[in-house]
Parts: structure tokens; sequence; C-alpha cells
């Protein structure tokens, strides 16, 4: 994630229980009043990835999903994870980037606050068979602004599938909710994090309500 600061670190950490393992989270300033508790999921170790899916899978299976749909770049690991733990077999993702074999690819537009810029999301035709009228789980890392969430509903949506859930790491603050709109009750998060302002002694406070 991009960030205006020269050093994004406060030295600060907030820890969060993630469905009964604690992980810690560094503190970092995006603006200089503005951080977040930032988890970059691919540096947690795989127990914590086959954790993260197990226990996303218990909360989705009820929604007997066919198939497991994850954004990149972080939603991929939650996305082989929870796979793996639904006792699936193939899983689509959205890619970001154009890939050379996506030239004829679905695409959904995006805007994000965290990245700079437009961004999109690109969705295989090959996996169109995959989704087109399957019960999809959509999956990815964290839900913040809720943008590339709501394009992820979009395209699967567009490819014919019926999204029965959403699962995710960690809910951050509240924006999502209006994003997503109705499909904001599809979401199950595993733990919720706050954003932080400095308050006026230097720490890192959370932001009431977020
Ligand atoms: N707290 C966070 N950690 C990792 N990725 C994020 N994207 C948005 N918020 C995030």
């Amino acid at each position: 994630m991009p960030s205006d600061i020269a050093d994004p670190r406060t030295g600060q950490s907030w820890t969060v229980d993630v469905a009964g393992q604690a992980i810690d989270l560094p503190i970092v300033a995006i603006k200089p009043d503005f951080a977040i508790s930032l988890m970059m999921l691919i540096d947690l170790g795989v127990r914590f990835g086959a954790h993260i899916g197990q226990a996303l899978a218990e909360a989705l299976a009820p929604a007997k999903p066919d198939i497991v749909v994850g954004a990149a770049t972080l939603g991929i690991p939650v996305a082989i994870e929870v796979t793996r733990a639904l006792g699936l077999d193939n899983y689509v993702i959205l890619q970001k980037s154009p890939k050379l074999h996506l030239a004829n690819a679905l695409e959904q537009r995006i805007s994000s606050i965290t990245s700079k810029g437009e961004q999109r999301l690109l969705l295989d035709r090959a996996a169109l068979p995959l989704l087109a009228g399957k019960r999809v789980v959509v999956v990815d890392d964290v839900v913040a602004s809720g943008s590339s969430l709501r394009g992820s509903l979009e395209l699967v949506r567009r490819a014919g599938a019926e999204v029965v859930g959403v699962g995710v790491i960690l809910t951050e603050a509240k924006d999502w909710h209006e994003t997503l709109g109705l499909d904001r009750d599809l979401v199950h998060g595993l733990a919720h994090i706050p954003q932080f302002t400095k308050a006026p002694n230097g720490r890192w406070e959370p932001i009431p309500g977020t």
C-alpha cells in the first residue's frame, strides 16, 4: 500500500484475535494523522494460512458453495486455503494485471483509495464454465473500502454465478458497509480492526467508530 510518509513505521502494533489465534500487526502511517494496522498475509506462515482456511470454511460451508473465487493479490492464498478446507479442488482467481493469456478477459474497473489510480479486475473467459450457474463464495484478506470486493462480486455475477457468501480474514473500519450495500450481509469476517489517528500525546489510537 503506498504511503505519502517518508517512514510509515510508528513503532506501535495492534494485536487482534483471529478465530483463536492472536496476531500482532504493525501500525503504519498512511498520512500524518491516519494509520492502519497492516496485515501482510504472506509474512504470517503456512500454519496461519491453514488456520484461517479452516475457520473461513466453517463459516462459509453452510452456504453450500460449489467454488471459491479470490482476487489478486492476497486473496490468492486465502482462496487456496479455503478451497482446501472446504474439500473442493478448483478455484478461480480474479487478476489485477493483464497476463498474456488474459487478452480477452472479462474486465471490471474498480476505483481504489488504497492504491493509486484506477485498477481493474480480470476474469479469464476460460474460467466461465466454472462459474456460470454455480454457487460461489468470494474471499479476500481484508475488506476496508469495499471497492475491490464490490468489483469482484460484480464480475462473478456477470459470469452468471450466484454469490452465496463472502469471507475475509479481517474487516477494517466500516467504509465497506456503504460500498457493498445489501451485499454487506454476505460478509463473514474472522476479526475486526479499527483505523488509527494520532493523539495529542503522539500515540496512535483507534478512531472511535471504526
Ligand atoms: N489493514 C490492512 N492490511 C492489509 N491490507 C489492507 N488493505 C486495506 N487495509 C489493509
